[in-house]
């Protein structure tokens, strides 16, 4: 019964006490902060409990939307407790795939410790069977991709979750999968390590835990349990299920569970089952040998799964292409990083090691190594190569701007750096201190020339930059599976849309500086290798200047052409020997051109935020979203931000203006590039999940 299957008691984890810890956990405060970064939550609804913990969903001073997963102080009493959530953090934190919960933040006030955690809307699959009952056979394809995809990362990652069931598998608001709660995990530090501990859940525990505890378990048990969920899915209630434990383990140990009858399960589904529910680890399938399997090659397959299956049994057409089914499967395989080949090795990756505490607060019982936004992450520089691009790698260009340069080398200087801080928070402080309202400020230092900041609420905070560059690549995919409903499209929708901001001209000079461009509105910018960018007005007027680093908010300074900061002096020379050398050297990619702004008020301007090289292109993320594709063989693509049209400039420079979805059945080159495009955002979105920052290439 799927009542049944709701019952998923831990064991061994702790020993039993009567009261649950997370009834140590009363409501915390509407407002949470997280003094070493102030950054300020507001509490809103209890969204779940656990054995351990209460979660709430809470909103940033951002307005990103997080479940915040609280834990009472009083239930860490004893150290053993405090090291198993310090590992729970550790591991978790470390984790970046699209089918695990992301990880955002830790924090602790007197009376609990909060993580901070990407919110499953949709919540987890037990609560979805409770409604369900069971599942169909398409859902439970789809989810398990997802699933063995966030495996196979784990592992890569040699980390076994240990806990994997249906209560701690939820879904977004795209239904998604997303693994969560590392309380369980282990990280082997070799291949040879084997984990002693027995934990687990009893409907879910390998047999290898329960039965062979001198010879220890390893990555396979995460497959038995995967097989458990699988099973129940299909069934509605775990395979061992059993009112006593007792029972349960002997069922495990017997590998005794039937099919019920009267339930239409596909031999392949079964065949798939039984080789997971393996009892010799060592015959368990790899992840990419199931991913092989042909319960995925078979039946219907589902690109995404629509909101209907949150409520009732979905209907899925009858018949699918074999085309079709293998363009979804690839679909949700590659999102994921699961099968088809792909290496399933283990990745060389060690645990760091818990640093020392410098912090003497004495309260404090997190390590702040803990925290992820208390770690200095060092600069991104996305998309930096050793040398020019090659296409405008040539001598002309480097002699004219080594010998524009400023003797001071941007790329090594700490000197410049601080000063510009300095100057930064300079401002920053005299406007905080300010009681004038921004307009008031902003018209003041029109007349007076007066350098002022904006330290207003970052618009593109990082976790805001991921999330919409993976809901673009979202976006294309769906325009480009559901090409059939095309005539729906209003042909004046085109007017509508605002025309988009392109890049005309660019000049990568990041091996020491950074990377200059020109916007469509004749505004000049340079994205320096210090993750800050100078913009210059169309009308030369005056200037923006934006800070853009990892884990700090965003910052701008607008400043006149006749008053420029000291700090900024030689940014500014510097743009403007990019702005001389594009002007003389480079011809324009479009003929796209915004009204420039003479005379206008100063306002901030758009920015190119980030940018990625790959084998095949340039990517250029702009602060309002907008991403533009320079292709090596000169076409270019430029999508919204909100993914809803795009100008598409093909080889012979001719332009189309187009919505997504008619852009999909527009040419086969043009639905080419858009799957090119929906690939490499997905990667870019993880990477910039990931933090990772070391400069980019992908293919
Ligand atoms: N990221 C999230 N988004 C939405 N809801 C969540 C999220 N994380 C947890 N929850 C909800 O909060 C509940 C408690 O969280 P969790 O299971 O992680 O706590 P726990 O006490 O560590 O669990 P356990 O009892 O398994 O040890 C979950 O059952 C789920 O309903």
């Amino acid at each position: 019964m799927a009542t049944a299957a709701v019952k998923e008691t831990k064991t061994a984890i702790t020993p039993k006490k009567k009261t649950k810890p997370s009834r140590l956990c009363f409501t915390p405060p509407v407002n949470l902060k997280n003094n070493k970064k102030n950054i300020y939550y507001t509490r809103y609804d209890c969204i779940g409990e656990g054995g351990f913990a209460r979660c709430f969903r809470v909103k940033d001073n951002y307005g990103n939307v997080y479940a915040a997963k609280v834990i009472a102080k009083r239930s860490l009493q004893n150290e053993k407790t405090k090291q198993k959530l310090f590992g729970e953090i550790k591991v978790h934190q470390s984790m970046n795939h699209p089918n695990i919960v992301g990880f955002v933040d830790c924090f602790e006030d007197s009376t609990n410790v909060y993580l901070v955690l990407e919110l499953c809307e949709h919540r987890s699959l037990m609560d979805l069977l409770r409604k369900r009952k069971h599942l169909t056979e398409p859902e439970v394809r789809f989810l398990m991709l997802q699933i063995l995809g966030a495996l196979k990362y784990m592992h890569k990652k040699r980390v076994i979750h240990r806990d994997l069931k249906l209560g701690n598998i939820m879904l977004d608001e795209s239904n998604n999968v997303k693994i969560g709660d590392f309380g369980l995990a282990a990280l082997l530090v070799d291949d040879e390590e084997r984990k002693m501990t027995i934990c687990g859940t009893p409907n879910y525990i390998a047999p290898e835990i329960l039965f062979n505890s001198k010879e220890g378990h390893s990555f396979e048990v995460d497959l038995w349990s995967a097989g458990v969920v699988m099973f129940a899915l299909l069934v509605g209630k775990p395979p061992f299920q059993d009112k006593e434990v007792k029972t349960i383990y002997k069922k495990i140990k017997a590998n005794s569970y039937k099919f019920p009858r009267g339930l239409e399960i596909s031999n392949e589904a079964k065949d798939l089952i039984s080789s997971l529910l393996t009892q010799d680890p060592s015959t368990r399938p790899s992840i990419d040998a199931i991913a092989d399997h042909a319960f995925f090659h078979t039946g219907y397959m589902a690109a995404s799964l629509p909101d209907e299956v949150l409520d009732q049994k979905p209907t899925w057409p009858t018949s699918q292409s074999s085309q079709a089914f293998q363009r979804n499967l690839d679909y949700v395989a590659t999102a994921s990083g699961v099968g088809f080949g792909k290496s399933a090795g283990i990745e060389q990756h060690k645990p760091y090691a818990l640093q020392n505490d410098q912090d003497t607060d004495k309260e404090r019982i997190l390590p702040s190594v803990l925290s992820p936004r208390d770690r200095v992450v060092p600069v991104m520089r996305i998309g930096a190569e050793d040398l020019p691009a090659a296409a405008y790698s040539n001598a002309t260009h480097k002699a004219s701007l080594a010998a524009a340069a400023p003797r001071r080398d941007y790329a090594v200087s700490r000197v410049t750096e601080l000063r510009e801080e300095a100057l930064v928070s300079k401002l920053s402080e005299q406007r905080i201190s300010s009681s004038k309202t921004t307009e008031a400020i902003e018209s003041q230092r029109m007349s007076t020339h007066e350098v002022i900041i904006d330290t207003a609420k970052p618009a593109d905070n990082e976790k805001s930059v991921w999330m919409s560059i993976r809901k673009l690549a979202l976006r294309i995919g769906m325009a480009i599976e559901t090409r059939a409903a095309t005539s729906t499209i209003d042909p004046r929708a085109v007017e509508r849309w605002p025309s988009l901001f392109i890049i005309t001209k660019w000049v990568d000079y990041s091996n020491r500086y950074g990377l200059g461009y020109q916007l469509s509105d004749e505004s000049v910018g340079v994205h320096f290798n210090d993750s800050s960018s100078l913009v210059l007005s169309p009308d030369e007027s005056y200037f923006d200047y934006i800070v853009h680093k990892r884990n700090l908010p965003l910052r701008r300074l607008l400043f006149t052409s006749t008053n420029i900061p000291d700090a900024l002096k030689n940014k500014v020379y510097l743009l403007k020997h990019f702005k001389n050398y594009m002007g003389q050297n480079l011809s324009l990619a479009s003929q796209a051109k915004h009204a420039a702004s003479n005379g206008a008020k100063a306002t901030h301007m758009a920015f190119m935020h980030s940018y990625l090289r790959t084998r095949q292109a340039i990517l250029f993320r702009l602060s309002n979203g907008t991403i533009q594709y320079n292709f090596t063989d000169h076409a270019k693509l430029i999508v919204s931000g909100e993914g809803t049209h795009l100008v598409f400039l093909d080889k012979e420079k001719r332009r189309f203006h187009l919505s997504m979805e008619e852009a999909c059945f527009h040419s086969e080159e043009l639905k080419a590039r858009l799957l090119y495009a929906r690939e490499t955002l997905e990667l870019w979105a993880m990477k910039l999940r990931g933090g990772n920052s070391q400069k980019e290439t992908t293919d």
